[in-house]
C-alpha cells in the first residue's frame, strides 16, 4: 500500500491515529511534526508531497478553540479554510485522496431529527463557519475526498471536555454543566480506527460522512458519566445554556445520523458510554 501522510499530527486525533496505526501495524503512515508541515505554507506542502508521494492524506490540522475563534477570525479562517484548500490542491496535483475531518458545529442545531449528511449547514459560530468553508473548498477542488464530520471528540490526548471535567472535578466541590445542549461524544480512538478502516478498504465511495459514537446525551449527562465511572465525588448541577455565557454560540442539538458511514464501509460504532469507560481506564492507568 502507498503512503498515508497525516497533517496536524501532534493534536488529539493525530495522536490517536498514531496509536491505532501502531496497533494495526500500519507502517506506511507518516506523521510529520507541525513545524515541518504547516498547511499554510504551500512550498513546504509541495516538498512533503514530492518526498512522500502519498496515496492518502489525512487532515487533522485545525483551529479548534471555539470561543477564541470569535475574536481571531482571520487565523481561524486561514487554518480551517485556506489550509484545507491548500491540501486539496496538493492532493489534486499529486493524485492523492484527502480525508478531512469536520464538525457537528457546521449545523445550527435546531432540527427535530438526527442530522444526515444532506441536511442544510448553517453555522452559528466562527469556528463552525470556517470549518464549513473548508469543506466547501475541498469539495470544489477535489472530487476524491472523504469529509468526516464528527462531534465532541475526547481521548487521553490533548485538551478535551472529559479531561477538563476530571481536572475541575478534582479541584472543586460542585460544577455547573449545561444540560440543554444535546449531542454525542466521540472517542477519538474510535474515529481514528474508522478513518484507517476506510482508507485500507481502498474503495472510492467519496463524499461526506457523519461519525460519532452511538447514542445521545447532553454535556451534563456526559459529565455525570465521567464522574460516575471515574469515581469522582464532585456534585454536578444541570444548568441552561444562558446560565453559562460563552463567547461562541453552540448548537442546541447536534446528534448525527451515522447510517451512511455504517452501511457504506460496514463499520460497527461503539456506544458512547462504553468507549468513555475504555478511555477513563486508560487515563487511570497513566
Ligand atoms: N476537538 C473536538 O471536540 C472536535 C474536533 N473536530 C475536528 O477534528 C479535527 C481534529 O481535532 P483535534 O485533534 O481535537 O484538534 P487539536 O486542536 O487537538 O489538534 C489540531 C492540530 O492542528 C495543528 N495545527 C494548527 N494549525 C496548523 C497549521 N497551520 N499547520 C499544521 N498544523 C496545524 C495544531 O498544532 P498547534 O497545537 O501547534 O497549533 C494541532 O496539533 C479537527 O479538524 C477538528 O475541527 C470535530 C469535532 C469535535
Ligand atoms: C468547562 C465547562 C463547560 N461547559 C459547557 C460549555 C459548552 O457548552 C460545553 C462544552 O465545552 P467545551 O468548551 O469543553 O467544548 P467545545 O470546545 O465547545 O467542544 C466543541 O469543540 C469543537 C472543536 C467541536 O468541533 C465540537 O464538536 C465540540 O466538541 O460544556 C459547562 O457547562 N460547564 C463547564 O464547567
Amino acid at each position: 500500500m502507498q503512503n498515508i501522510v497525516v497533517f496536524g499530527a501532534s493534536g488529539q486525533l493525530g495522536h490517536c491515529l498514531k496509536n491505532v496505526a501502531d496497533a494495526k501495524q500500519i507502517n506506511n503512515i507518516i506523521f510529520p511534526p507541525e513545524n515541518e508541515a504547516n498547511i499554510l505554507d504551500t512550498d513546504v506542502l509541495s516538498n512533503l508531497f514530492e518526498q512522500y508521494k502519498p496515496a492518502y492524506v489525512i487532515n487533522c490540522a485545525a483551529y479548534t478553540a471555539v470561543d477564541k475563534a470569535e475574536d481571531d477570525v482571520d487565523l481561524a479562517r486561514k487554518i480551517n479554510r485556506t489550509g484545507a484548500a491548500n491540501l486539496a490542491m496538493q492532493c489534486k496535483e499529486h493524485g492523492a485522496v484527502l480525508v478531512h475531518v469536520s464538525t457537528d458545529f457546521i449545523f445550527k442545531g435546531d432540527t427535530p431529527h438526527p442530522l444526515v449528511e444532506t441536511d442544510i449547514a448553517e453555522p452559528i459560530s466562527i469556528y463552525g463557519l470556517t470549518k464549513l468553508e473548508g469543506e466547501q473548498d475541498i469539495a470544489r477542488i477535489l472530487p476524491q475526498h472523504y469529509i468526516i464530520r464528527t462531534s465532541w471528540l475526547y481521548s487521553e490526548y490533548g485538551n478535551n471536555f472529559a479531561k477538563t471535567m476530571l481536572k475541575l472535578g478534582a479541584e472543586r466541590d460542585e460544577l455547573k454543566i449545561i444540560a440543554d445542549q444535546v449531542g454525542t461524544p466521540t472517542y477519538a480512538i474510535d474515529l481514528a480506527a474508522a478513518i484507517l478502516d476506510i482508507i485500507t478498504s481502498g474503495g472510492e465511495n467519496f463524499g461526506i460522512y457523519h461519525y460519532s459514537n452511538e447514542g445521545v446525551t447532553s454535556w451534563y449527562d456526559f459529565a455525570k458519566a465521567i464522574f460516575d465511572i471515574a469515581g469522582s465525588k464532585v456534585k454536578a448541577l444541570p444548568i441552561r445554556t444562558n446560565e453559562y455565557p460563552t463567547r461562541a454560540t453552540r448548537p442546541a442539538f447536534s446528534v448525527m445520523d451515522k447510517a451512511k458511514i455504517k452501511t457504506t464501509f460496514n463499520i460497527e460504532i461503539p456506544y458512547w458510554r462504553d468507549s468513555l469507560t475504555v478511555c477513563l481506564e486508560k487515563l487511570k492507568a497513566q
